[in-house]
């Protein structure tokens, strides 16, 4: 049943994580200032990026079990109070150490808030639409690197770095008074009582062990990290240095890849909703998919055809709301009492994947350059694929994970007496479905049993 201010209870968590999407992603926008206010080279900046990530990814665990001890709310404003001081420390700093405490801040705080505002669907939402709105969370909230593309950028060139970063700061208060004002943990009496501070150990290692939270993790460590790597570090070198595209088309490429992922996730939503027994089937294809369009791209003799790359981008842009899939994977196999930590759990795997796929791209290219491979050229057509290759271990690790995770998840379905119908099946109940709904005979076309 949906409750009464559920909406506004979701809007204010979403607008929070949207703010921490715009914090997360300002410093890439203020490269060029960095370089000269920190006088810090390329490689200096990066540490800034992985410094970021690294704290981002380290904390999930940990407020994954805070979540679940003390709830979202106070989670969500203390995450908007940390980014309001890291963005703050950003603005006043003029040395590199001061500049990656203020990043390591920021990250701090990302890491309170989505796992936070993904926490308050189940409470306040029907199980069948969770699906649908942690799709819609995930969308709204990649609208924050829309407010640090033009706001943000047009103060900071405008006004300098001090006042960008200071209006950024301000960003955070707002939506921390958002949520101390709007968002409950639960509605009305439903509360449930809190973990207690020595369940938190047992349910993290509970969380952890059921290979449905694996299954979530390997999902997101292997869909989200292809199109990270190539938005936040080497996809816009590749397309113009490597790829030889115009700097105009590279960012046309960069906005199809924000809008193939706002258009496909409510479709995936809703197809998660309707097939729970093939989360995990959806995920490989997606996987599949951006392999294959990595190796058509990779194979192409000479530089590739602009509609190539449009849909490497497009099938890269699908991993973002499909690495979704995870969550729900974490939400149906843990009872509410550790939500939060088998979600923390599940959104370190993408976040690690994209570190280590972005440190070893970096290797191999200063390999291929410092062995003369490159002749010269560090980003190169050929060293350039020859790096990005190395992609295909990363998500071979991954799918690995998934099979596996997904062997014992179906044997302890199996246990459980629960059978899972062969695929002609599904799809011929699929149809049936269909075609009942188009002559309308009933049915919502939700299911709510979970599977994988
Ligand atoms: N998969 C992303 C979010 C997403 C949704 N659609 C496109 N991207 C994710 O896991 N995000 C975690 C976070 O903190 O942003």
């Amino acid at each position: 049943m949906k409750h009464k201010g559920a909406w506004l209870v979701w809007g204010a968590g979403v607008f929070a994580y949207m703010v921490a999407v715009t914090q997360r992603t300002t410093f890439g926008v203020a490269g060029v200032e960095a370089t000269e206010r920190f006088s810090a080279t390329a490689s200096v900046l990066s540490v800034f990026t992985v410094v970021q990530l690294l704290v981002y990814a380290g904390l999930q665990i940990p407020v994954g079990m805070l979540v679940d001890r003390f709830g979202p709310r106070l989670l969500i404003a203390a995450g908007a109070a940390l980014m309001c001081a890291g963005q703050f420390q950003l603005a006043v700093a003029d040395s590199v150490a001061g500049g990656i405490a203020g990043r390591s801040l920021v990250g701090a705080g990302d890491a309170l808030t989505f796992i936070s505002v993904l926490r308050l669907l189940p409470a306040w939402f029907p199980a069948a639409r969770v699906p649908i709105l942690t799709q819609w969370t995930g969308i709204i909230g990649q609208l924050g690197q829309i407010a640090s593309a033009i706001p943000f950028a047009f103060v900071l060139r405008s006004f300098g770095w001090n006042t960008a970063f200071v209006s950024a700061a301000a960003l955070s208060v707002l939506a921390l008074v958002l949520a101390a004002a709007l968002i409950r943990n639960y509605p009305g009496s439903s509360r449930p009582p809190a973990a207690a501070a020595q369940e938190s150990g047992s349910s993290l290692a509970a969380a952890w062990r059921h290979p449905g939270t694996r299954l979530g993790l390997w999902t997101h460590f292997t869909i989200q990290f292809p199109g990270t790597v190539f938005v936040l570090m080497w996809g816009y070198p590749y397309l113009v240095s490597g790829e030889e595209v115009s700097p105009a088309t590279a960012s046309i490429l960069m906005t199809l890849f924000v809008a193939v992922a706002i258009l496909c996730g409510p479709w995936l939503g809703t197809w998660v909703g309707r097939h729970p027994m093939r989360r995990s089937t959806m995920v490989l294809l997606i996987a599949g998919a951006m392999a294959a369009a990595w190796l058509a791209v990779m194979l192409w003799p000479g530089p590739a055809p602009v509609w190539l790359l449009a849909v490497l981008v497009a099938m890269l842009a699908v991993g973002g709301p499909g690495s979704m899939i995870g969550f729900d994977f974490a939400r149906t196999f843990n009872p509410s009492s550790r939500l939060g930590t088998a979600t923390g759990i599940v959104n370190i795997g993408g976040f690690l994947a994209s570190l280590i796929a972005m440190y070893l791209i970096g290797l191999v290219l200063d390999l291929l350059y410092s062995g003369g491979f490159s002749n010269g050229d560090l980003y190169s057509l050929t060293s350039f694929r020859i790096a990005l290759a190395v992609q295909f271990a990363v998500m071979g690790l991954g799918i690995g994970g998934i099979l596996r995770s997904r062997r014992i998840v179906r044997a302890r379905m199996a246990g459980e007496g629960l059978r899972l119908p062969p695929l002609r099946e599904a799809l011929a109940r699929e149809r049936r479905r269909r075609r009942d709904e188009r002559q309308g005979r009933g049915g919502t076309g939700q299911q709510t049993h979970t599977g994988e």
